[in-house]
């Protein structure tokens, strides 16, 4: 399949956009047309009840060359893959955890047999809670997928990706991340030899930015830096597989035709991507460490105000200027439940044992915070403004607890011994 060239985006978050990659083929002054332009079919994608408030309201229109509803039935996939969907069912465990990075397969794997799921919250059914996964791969797919069970937050650890979706076409590399609405047609290939990074799937409130309150107007992720495709098609008739994820199984059917075959849309629902190097940190001036909700790109948040189904929290490179403070993360017991994984380098509470490609799981009120060698070159640093560089770690933090997957719990990368490097610390001495 051809990939076309074209690889331009429109700025801003959440915006109304609207995209022709044919001039001339988006109707105007009106969605459905007794004739649309070219004769191309109108299709409404919604990603949001119909009746969802304005502000809440996500839908786009979509003018393709067949009407997505032409294709056959799904059958099972039947192939075995290492993908699960909440609800996740195995008891789940209080433990801290940690694994080391999924090796890169040795067969032959796309990104559909290369997703592993590492756990995850809430029901699928319900609208409710987040899976979470690891992708490693091998191979460009030469098929086409889409999750009608929630959107994917894609964060690439290794590998430059292409994302061609029906609403155009993404380039993705470590240190971006793209989010793929739900039900969106999407064929990931790979630039180089192998890939691997994190998926957050989305089953509750879409995602966005976080309110910003008293920093003001700007911060954090600024809207005007994701970026979102213009449209891009294929018209291609030749059999390929449509692979779709659907309230946990996968399911397949054979089209005759390249679903990426949208040649004009405009709405409010479209996949988008954003550097996390364009993540404008704010931290403190003063002393302390502020908690770590500062630093959220994404949120999907949940009836409560303010207790996220998922915030999307990163770890950027930034100054410590903190004075006569513990500079790194400090212990902590969180109602809140932290998947925590590393794009590249360091992370400021971990010497050693959390790799790029690798992940820790601190589930609700566990103990955890700073390693030994961590707090001990903290508590005896010289606070001068020090830089902290080349580091991307990254947290999807959730309101329920997250339960694990009977593949990640018996996985070799798992570091059975994670619970060491707390284990030493010199008791404190009051009568010193
Ligand atoms: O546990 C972690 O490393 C993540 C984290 C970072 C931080 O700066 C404060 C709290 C927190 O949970
Ligand atoms: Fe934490």
């Amino acid at each position: 399949m051809g990939t076309p060239n074209s690889r331009s985006y429109m700025v801003g978050f959440a915006n109304h956009f609207a995209s022709e990659a044919v001039a001339g083929a988006l109707p105007q002054g009106q969605n459905s047309p007794q004739k649309t332009p070219f004769g191309l079919y109108a299709e409404q994608l919604s990603g949001t009840a119909f009746t969802a408030p304005r502000k809440e309201n996500f839908r786009s229109w979509l003018y393709r060359l067949r009407p997505s509803a032409n294709h056959g039935a799904f059958k099972p996939y039947g192939k075995k893959t290492h993908l699960e969907t909440a609800p996740f069912t195995a008891p789940p465990s209080p433990n801290r955890m940690r694994w080391n990075a999924q090796p890169i397969p040795t067969e032959p794997t796309d990104f559909i047999d290369g997703l592993i799921t590492y756990g995850g919250n809430g029901d699928v059914g319900a609208g409710a809670g987040i899976g979470i996964h690891v992708y490693a791969c091998n191979r460009s797919m030469e098929r086409v997928f889409f999750n009608a069970d929630g959107e994917m937050l894609i964060v690439p650890e290794q590998g430059e990706l292409t994302l061609v979706t029906e609403f155009g076409i993404i380039d993705l590399e470590p240190q971006q991340i793209a989010v793929i609405p739900r039900g969106v047609r999407l064929r990931v290939e790979l630039k180089g030899a192998s890939a691997r990074g994190y998926i957050c799937e989305n089953y509750g409130a879409l995602f966005r930015l976080p309110d910003l309150g008293p920093i003001g107007s700007n911060g954090l992720a600024n809207p005007r830096d994701f970026e979102t495709p213009v449209a891009a098609y294929e018209d291609v008739d030749a059999p390929v597989e449509l692979v779709q994820k659907y309230q946990g199984g996968l399911w397949t059917t054979m089209l005759d035709h390249s679903p990426f075959d949208v040649v004009a849309w405009h709405g409010n629902l479209a996949p988008y991507r954003y550097d996390l190097r364009h993540f404008n940190t704010i931290n403190t001036v003063s002393f302390d460490h502020p908690d770590p909700s500062i630093f959220t790109v994404l949120t999907s948040p949940t009836d409560t105000v303010g207790t996220a189904n998922c915030d999307f929290v990163i770890f950027p490179p930034r100054w410590m200027v903190a004075e006569n403070t513990f500079r790194p993360p400090w212990f902590h017991r969180n109602v809140m439940s932290e998947f925590m994984g590393l794009i590249t380098g360091a992370y400021d509470a971990k010497a050693d044992g959390f790799s790029p490609g690798g992940a820790s799981l601190h589930n609700q009120m566990s103990g955890h915070g700073p390693d030994q060698a961590s707090y001990n070159a903290a508590v005896n640093a010289d606070l001068k403004p020090h830089k902290q560089e080349n580091t991307m770690a990254f947290m999807f933090e959730s309101r329920a607890v997250i339960r694990t997957t009977d593949f990640a719990m018996n996985s070799p990368s798992m570091q059975l011994d994670y619970d060491d490097v707390w284990s030493n610390f010199e008791k404190g001495n009051p009568q010193a």
